[in-house]
């Protein structure tokens, strides 16, 4: 019973799309560990978008660039589009509202920052926020949607949090078709136009996006399909995107009415048509697996993928108390598992184990050094991967290992409910403190393919397994 990976399969679920399906896509390569990925994000694969959920948190309000087709309004509680959200949010607020919803929807897998603005367009309050959920809520992946314009300069610290699936939104690659789409761009404190503005734009998307992929990260590209303007391009998009390694093209349908007050929407640019983008994305797909599962969500939506509960998370509503994360993370963790393995897990003495691994693919790194452990419920159902849990780096050498201490009861924290922690090497200390959590650590199958060392590991267990030694309050 092994987690749908979303591999080869073109994207397409035709289940909750606006507009139809159909592409015969090219198959997509994945490591073991990127399928891994995919198959816990609700917008990356078709498989996944009924078992988890997606949050996005509106702490973006300012945009760097503007669009012909968007207006950030914001206070708009009855209509779901991109750019709208009831109320904009402080870093600590989007905190406090992602406990609340991470604890109320244990499905919430992703947390993406989406605008109502750009992302990167607003870098402080962007990663206060990212560095929040990154430190207080460990186990959720973090994911960023963005025009791309300040991508180059920010891949780093990207990486660095942990964000390993980001959206661009690429809508040409020619500068003749992109001055037709974008009013302006703001760059570097000058305002661009026509041309030289789209230029400058499509420059700083494709250089970030093969930064983005350079580091392992996962990209996802959207592009709003505008009739007239930019329909057949798009088959260039496609073609460049997929050179370039992104993993998933999702052609979105342009939303231009005029009480949206869009230059696009005032200006009777029209929609497309269902067929439109029905072939539109069938020729794309001949290049690049295709998403037709969007629900074109607002900035800030909350729950599985077609059903928004944004309104019953606002500010308001939040409870004063909430549990310690580290209680809704261990709850969280067994409900994925069960959920991943549809409800065999515990019955069969299941064990849920850590792995310290750069990529997923291998055990490969130092107990003190993972950045990230993935988690994987280990059963007589197999091996499946229910998450990851980002981690302060316990030792990065002897400069700052004074440090080492409170990082190790911190990670002993975050692992408390593993039975077992697989990594390449660990120190005789942190060993035997493990062993004191009632955590088993296992070096014997460094360098081994994750999946591999697992089901080794499983086999060699005591037949009788045991049932697991914890539950969660
Ligand atoms: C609101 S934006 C936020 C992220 C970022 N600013 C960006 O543009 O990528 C999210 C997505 O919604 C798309 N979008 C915004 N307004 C739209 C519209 N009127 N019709 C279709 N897509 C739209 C954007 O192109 C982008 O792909
Ligand atoms: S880049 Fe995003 S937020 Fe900015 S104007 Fe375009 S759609 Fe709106
Ligand atoms: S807008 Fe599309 S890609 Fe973004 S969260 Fe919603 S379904 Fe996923």
């Amino acid at each position: 019973m092994k987690a749908s990976t979303g591999i080869n399969q073109g994207g397409c679920s035709g289940s909750g799309s606006k507009g139809g399906c159909g592409s015969s896509a090219r198959p997509t390569q994945f490591t073991r560990a990127q399928a891994d990925k995919v198959a816990q994000h609700p917008c990356y694969s078709p498989g996944a978008h009924h078992k988890y959920a997606r949050m996005h948190l509106a702490v973006a309000p300012a945009c760097n660039v503007q669009c012909n087709y968007c207006n950030r309004k914001f206070d708009c509680a009855n209509e779901s589009r991109p750019g709208v959200v009831s109320e904009l949010i402080s870093p600590q607020e989007a905190i406090r509202k992602a406990k609340a919803v991470a604890a109320a929807i244990p499905q919430l897998s992703v947390i993406g920052i989406a605008g109502p603005g750009d992302p990167l367009a607003n870098l402080g309050r962007t990663f206060n926020t990212l560095e929040g959920l990154r430190s207080q809520l460990p186990d959720v992946k973090l994911c960023v949607s963005t025009n791309g314009l300040m991508l180059p300069q920010s891949v780093d610290q990207l990486v660095e949090l942990g964000v390993d699936h980001v959206t661009v939104t690429l809508n040409a690659i020619d500068a003749r078709v992109s001055e037709q789409i974008y009013a302006w761009v703001d760059y570097d404190g000058e305002r661009y136009y026509g041309k030289e503005g789209a230029q400058l734009l499509i420059d700083q998307q494709l250089e970030g996006i093969s930064k983005l992929i350079e580091r392992g990260v996962l990209v996802k590209i959207n592009s709003v399909l505008i009739p007239g303007i930019n329909d057949v391009h798009l088959l260039e998009v496609s073609e460049a995107v997929r050179q370039a390694g992104a993993f998933l093209h999702n052609i979105m349908p342009l939303i231009a009415k005029p009480e949206h007050g869009t230059h696009f929407g005032l200006n009777g640019q029209r929609e497309p048509l269902d067929y439109e983008l029905t072939q539109i994305r069938e020729l794309c797909g001949a290049h690049m697996p295709q998403m037709a599962h969007c629900q074109q969500c607002r900035a800030d939506a909350v729950g599985m993928l077609g059903e928004d509960r944004s309104q019953e998370f606002n500010l308001n509503q939040l409870p004063e108390r909430s549990e310690p994360y580290q209680t809704t993370m261990q709850r969280r963790t067994l409900l994925q598992a069960a959920i991943a393995s549809q409800g065999a897990s515990e019955e069969e003495g299941a064990k849920l184990v850590a792995v310290a691994s750069e990529g997923g693919n291998l055990v490969d790194l130092h107990f003190g050094h993972a950045k990230r452990f993935h988690i994987y419920s280990v059963s007589s159902e197999g091996v499946v991967r229910v998450g990851e849990r980002l981690t302060p780096v316990y030792c990065q050498g002897p400069d700052e290992c004074d440090e080492g201490e409170d990082r190790f009861a911190q990670l002993l924290g975050l692992l408390e409910d593993m039975d077992a922690v697989f990594c390449a090497r660990l120190g005789l200390e942190p060993w035997e403190k493990l062993e004191q959590a009632g955590i088993q650590p296992v070096v014997e199958y460094a360098w081994q393919p994750v999946h591999e060392a697992l089901a080794q590991w499983w086999q060699q267990l005591p037949k009788l397994a045991q049932p697991r030694r914890r539950g969660v309050a």
